[in-house]
């Protein structure tokens, strides 16, 4: 393939810099799991949290997100041609899903880069995806991914379903449905497993979350 004469461009504040002015690290918390487990109710649990305890961070979440930097084709049809919307519109089929997941995970990195606390909500459900994202991660700074598998079982999101998704995959009415008719790896070695559909509450989860972030989140002393 022809070189693609890209070069990268550095700046003068350095993440060192930035984390300092900030007091924290910049990490990575990815959440993932089946749609309905939990993942954004948990996320804006641990967020406030954070906030609360004076800690910048961010929040990306797959249903905010697919609003705008990776919005399906009907959305961008709406101001872009046709043609546009097809071409980078993103649906949930695997290599729609792998672009999504690529450009969330760049974006984290970026985040992560910039001292902040940074907070995903994704169902995710590959684990090539997800290792990827991991990679470029770790490779700024190894230790900063920290994967939060949000296990919380398919009978238990089904009967939840807050957005009537799965009575629509059921009776066929949506394709590519994560764990109706789409697969999802489950993680082999998440830093986190959070076992969903108990009795515990978000906040409940999003306090366990948060204990065991507070050594990766403190500086380098
Ligand atoms: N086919 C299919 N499969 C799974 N989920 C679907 C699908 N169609 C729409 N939705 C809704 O989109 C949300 C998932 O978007 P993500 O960007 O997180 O998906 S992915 O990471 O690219 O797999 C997901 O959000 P959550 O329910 O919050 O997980 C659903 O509301
Ligand atoms: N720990 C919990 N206990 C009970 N219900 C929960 C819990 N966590 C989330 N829920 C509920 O489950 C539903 C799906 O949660 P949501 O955060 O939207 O999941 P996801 O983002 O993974 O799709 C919501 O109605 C939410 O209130």
């Amino acid at each position: 393939m022809a070189k693609s004469n890209i070069v990268w461009h550095d700046h003068s504040v350095s993440r060192d810099s930035r984390e300092t002015r900030l007091g924290q690290r910049g990490i990575v918390v990815w959440f993932t799991g089946l749609s309905g487990c939990g993942k954004s109710t948990i996320v804006n649990a641990l967020d406030q949290l954070l906030f609360d305890a004076g800690r910048a961070t961010t929040v990306l979440d797959g249903d905010n997100i697919r609003h705008g930097l990776c919005s399906p084709p009907e959305r961008l049809a709406e101001e872009h041609s046709d043609e546009f919307a097809k071409r980078f519109g993103l649906g949930f089929g695997e290599t729609d899903r792998e672009e999504n997941i690529r450009r969330i995970g760049s974006v984290a990195a970026l985040m992560a880069a910039s001292g902040l606390i940074t907070l995903t909500a994704f169902v995710s459900p590959y684990r090539r995806d997800r290792d990827r994202v991991r990679k470029i991660v770790n490779d700024q700074r190894e230790g900063d991914f920290v994967e939060v598998f949000v296990d919380t079982p398919l009978e238990i999101c089904e009967a939840r379903d807050p957005k009537g998704l799965y009575k629509k995959a059921r009776a066929g009415e949506i394709k590519n449905f994560t764990g109706i008719s789409d697969p999802y790896e489950a993680p082999e070695n998440p830093e986190i497993h959070l076992r969903g559909g108990d009795d515990r509450t978000p906040v409940d989860q999003a306090t366990e979350v948060l204990g065991l972030l507070a050594d990766r989140m403190k500086l380098a002393s």
